[in-house]
């Protein structure tokens, strides 16, 4: 068993749910709703930019030249597929540059991207790595599994296409390569802090899709004095 099968081992029932996701599964049959995409597109926008920052992050750490030049490459990477598939979708949607640059993150993109960016910065390499891997890996997968069910003329088609193509299959490939190899220089106690961090990034990644589902926001006080006052009076 590699260290990247041990992961996959340790995340099946996270991993699995994902799949499940009502965003997922309207994906694939096309029925998922405009507004959800809408919203999920804007915020994948300001979480590629965090998302690219980290990779940069990671890859002025990495400790050879071609490690610093495939973490580079993803960065870079990142941005063009932001700049492909965002500009093809708000297009779409009419939503304009000038629309997007207003746009706050959502505190589930927010959260995810700190995450990212605190642990890359701030945490030994091998942790890094293992922290940015879901983002390749969960997309590869979920992208799989919705091309193997698209409905026909999908209108997510460019979204599903980009995340099910070759090209992205082996940016993950070296990914896994790369985290299969720090596993097996760690020691047992680094071992366990890749798996945390990658356990945390795959539980972000549901958080992201299960948060555009609902159209979450950040909660405001009104709406937490709301939620509570509708709950029982407490007994004792
Ligand atoms: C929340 C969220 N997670 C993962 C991806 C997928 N993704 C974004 S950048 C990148 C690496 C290089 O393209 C990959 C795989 C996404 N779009 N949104």
């Amino acid at each position: 068993m590699t260290f990247t099968d041990d992961l996959a081992a340790q995340t099946q029932t996270l991993r699995t749910r994902i799949h499940e996701m009502p965003f997922n599964t309207d994906m694939a049959t096309g029925q998922l709703r405009r507004d959800v995409f809408q919203g999920y597109i804007v915020q994948d926008a300001l979480y590629l930019e965090g998302f690219a920052r980290a990779l940069s992050l990671a890859a002025a750490r990495a400790p050879d030249p071609a490690t610093v030049a495939q973490l580079a490459n993803a960065a870079a990477g990142a941005i063009a597929v932001e700049r492909e598939l965002h500009t093809h979708y708000m297009d779409r949607f009419g939503v304009s540059e000038t629309m997007l640059a207003a746009m706050a993150p959502s505190a589930a993109c927010d959260h995810y991207v700190s995450f990212l960016l605190r642990t890359s910065a701030l945490g030994p390499f091998d942790e890094a790595v293992a922290a940015l891997l879901p983002c390749f890996w969960i997309y590869r997968d979920v992208g799989h599994d919705i091309a193997a069910r698209s409905a026909p003329d999908n209108p997510y088609a460019a979204w599903i296409d980009t995340y099910s193509g070759e090209a992205f299959d082996e940016s993950v490939a070296r990914m896994l390569d790369l985290t299969d190899r720090l596993g097996a220089e760690a020691d047992g106690l680094a071992r366990l802090r890749m798996s945390a961090a990658f356990e945390r990034a795959c539980w972000h990644e549901w958080r992201f899709w299960d948060s555009a589902y609902r159209m979450e926001s950040w909660m405001r006080p009104e709406d937490s004095l709301a939620r509570d006052s509708r709950a029982p009076a407490p007994t004792a």
